[in-house]
């Protein structure tokens, strides 16, 4: 709200400034060169003057309100055309650079650092100072042509990473041309940055045009500018001190609404800061990037969907794909396959056609060992993938949108606001020099339009909904003054003031000690059922998905070996995977003396694509089918299924070993 209103008093200001200048022939009461030789050095109103000359005359009798008026337009004019030209240059530049990179690249970066280690005001001096009538066309030109590398550099930056989309990649295999797809795919892409570069280099060469004024080397007459008023004015600075005043008050007017009116578009431009943004940046800086699949033509592998339309076929696969999400699944995963190329060609094949859903109001809990692929799937669906990372199969439809497919600026809105996520290290994901009450001040107010002291009402509510006694106190707090539980608690307490229908939780428990463990899970459970929102819990731990979780989906080697109903799965697992890791964490009901065993051997080699069931080589039940055919998901009954060959029609046909 505050930077909406700042951001309005900015652009007023410009729009004032705008008006004066367009306007001055008919408003300025007299020329800026007029000189009346009986009224020299007259005082302004407040001095004693009189309102024939309200701001006064300076020493050549001149009025000093017409050459404020006319020095506005040229300052105006003068900044304003060489920020077009600047922005034009660095825009096409940046795009080029970005886009072709190599030799093109290298070549117009190596002329921009060389034209930053110029002294620029050096320059534009000795180039005006040859000129002995300088016109506003000669300013424009010495000002806006430097300009152009402040663009060239944020451009080519986002140039970078948006080639590497699969949109702008598809687009090439369907036959686009360069030029095109820079300029249909990339370029709408990269704009949006160039409004606040654009107004912050307004500001810089509103103050440049009058340095050069100032210094002698502006406009010559008849043209006047504030500078040029300074210079006048300085020279009477003793008997007529509102004439320096008058233009530098003027100067810093222009720039203060400038950068107000940048703050408040830097909101429209940048993604919004959220309250996770610090745990984003934990992930590396490249995840932000939008890495959905390749474009509207990217084939989608097929892959039967687990839970309860799981089947051995693929064919019918598809067919539950085309089929309606039912109402009560709030997103619905299918086929979603992730890659990560790496060296040589190769390519870490993270996650391989996982399919699931999530109900509304239900928890849902993915567990698997290190390396299943877990995380991965929860970045690829929060489109939070870290380079080179990409989607290549599959759909997430959330709520009857593909998060994989949606625009980058509607999935912006959903983020957080309507999928929030909880990260594995709360305090990594939280900014140390800030008090948890500001983030979490912040965090309501970046995702729901209230004011300040609502915003702090219904933060201290939540705090207290989470446990804290002292909300008032805990808010005040840094976050490593917080244990790691107390951090966690944080973190889902913003979690539950932006009310999101989804929540991702990574490993939420995973740095806690036991106690802690129950407080977080007992407040997930809390957020479910006082909320209605959906929860996606992350876990190595078999048994906390057990405490928890609605459903399971079971994760191996980058693919699902088993998803059901928590209880049935944890009560009659059928996946030997699955029977694995159940063994492998105390259960009350196994008995004391039951030895906990560990998995033999390791997770297959991600970057190779396995021939068979990826867990045959651990599997003590493994068949010789396991090894050459890779299983198709089971039923095993209403929304429990299992991908494995000990359940698959074919059993009969194949020698156990
Ligand atoms: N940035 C990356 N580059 C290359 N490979 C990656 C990258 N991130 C993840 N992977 C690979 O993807 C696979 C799945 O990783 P993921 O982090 O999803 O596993 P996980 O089940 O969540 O494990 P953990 O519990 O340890 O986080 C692993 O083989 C991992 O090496």
């Amino acid at each position: 709200m505050w930077r909406r209103k700042t951001a309005i008093v900015g652009l007023g200001g410009i729009g004032v400034l705008i008006f004066v200048a367009l306007a001055a022939p008919w408003i300025a009461p007299y020329q800026p060169a007029a000189q009346d030789l009986s009224n020299i050095l007259a005082p302004p109103v407040w001095a004693g003057g009189d309102w024939t000359y309200p701001l006064g005359t300076d020493a050549l009798g001149r009025d000093v309100l017409s050459r404020m008026i006319y020095g506005a337009r040229s300052s105006v004019l003068i900044s304003a055309f060489a920020m077009l030209i600047g922005a034009t240059l660095g825009l096409l530049t940046g795009l080029i650079a970005g886009f072709f990179g190599r030799f093109v690249d290298t070549l117009i970066m190596r002329l921009g650092d060389i034209q930053l280690a110029l002294p620029f005001i050096l320059i534009a001096i000795v180039i005006l100072g040859m000129m002995t009538e300088r016109a506003p066309i000669h300013l424009i030109v010495v000002l806006g042509i430097p300009a152009w590398i402040v663009y060239a550099r944020v451009v080519r930056a986002r140039t970078l990473a948006e080639r590497e989309q699969d949109y702008v990649r598809a687009a090439e295999t369907i036959g686009a041309r360069p030029l095109r797809r820079m300029f249909r795919y990339v370029l709408p892409q990269v704009r949006s940055v160039m409004p606040a570069i654009a107004l912050i280099d307004l500001s810089h060469l509103v103050v440049m045009e009058s340095t050069l004024s100032f210094l002698g080397f502006g406009l010559t007459s008849p043209h006047v500018s504030w500078g040029q008023i300074l210079a006048d004015g300085r020279q009477n600075m003793v008997v007529a001190p509102w004439l320096p005043v008058l233009p530098g008050v003027a100067i810093m007017l222009t720039v203060l609404c400038i950068n107000l009116a940048v703050e408040g578009m830097r909101s429209k431009v940048e993604p919004r800061r959220r309250w996770w943004s610090t745990g984003w940046r934990r992930l590396g800086a490249k995840r932000a990037a939008p890495n959905g699949p390749a474009g509207p033509e990217a084939s989608t592998v097929p892959a039967a969907p687990a839970g309860p339309s799981a089947t051995t076929s693929a064919s019918v696969a598809d067919e539950a794909r085309a089929a309606p999400t039912p109402d009560d699944v709030l997103l619905d995963v299918r086929g979603l396959s992730v890659e990560f190329p790496a060296a040589e060609g190769r390519a870490v094949q993270a996650v391989r056609g996982v399919s699931f859903m999530v109900g509304r109001g239900k928890i849902l809990g993915i567990v698997g060992e290190s390396g299943s692929g877990k995380s991965v799937t929860s970045y690829a669906l929060l489109r939070l993938l870290s380079a080179p990372g990409r989607v290549n199969a599959g759909s997430a439809v959330f709520d009857g949108v593909d998060l994989l497919r949606v625009p980058e600026r509607a999935m912006r809105r959903i983020r957080g606001r309507r999928i929030g996520m909880i990260f594995q290290n709360p305090v990594g994901s939280l900014n140390p020099v800030l008090t948890v009450g500001y983030q979490m001040i912040e965090a309501i107010r970046t995702n729901r339009d209230v004011e300040r002291d609502t915003a702090v009402r219904l933060a201290e509510k939540v705090f207290r909904d989470v446990g804290f006694a002292d909300p008032a106190h805990i808010m005040k707090q840094y976050p490593f003054r917080l244990s790691g539980g107390q951090n966690q608690r944080v973190m889902i307490a913003m979690t539950m003031a932006i009310e999101p229908e989804l929540l991702l939780a990574d490993e939420p428990t995973t740095a806690l000690d036991v106690t802690t463990q129950a407080q977080v899970l007992d407040q997930l459970r809390r957020v479910r059922d006082e909320h209605g929102t959906s929860i996606m819990i992350i876990s190595h731990d078999i048994g906390l998905i057990g405490e928890i979780a609605d459903e399971v989906v079971v994760m191996y080697a980058g693919e699902v070996c088993e998803s059901g109903p928590t209880e049935r799965v944890l009560r009659e697992p059928r996946h030997p995977y699955t029977q694995a890791l159940l063994e492998s964490v105390p259960r009350p009901e196994a008995g004391i003396d039951t030895e906990l065993r560990s998995i033999p051997g390791e997770l297959p080699d991600p970057t190779r694509d396995p021939v068979g069931c990826p867990f045959a080589p651990r599997c003590a039940a493994a068949m010789d089918v396991c090894r050459t055919h890779d299983p198709q998901p089971s039923v095993l009954g209403v929304g429990w299924s299992a991908a494995c060959h000990l359940y698959s029609d074919e059993r009969s046909e194949v020698t156990r070993r």
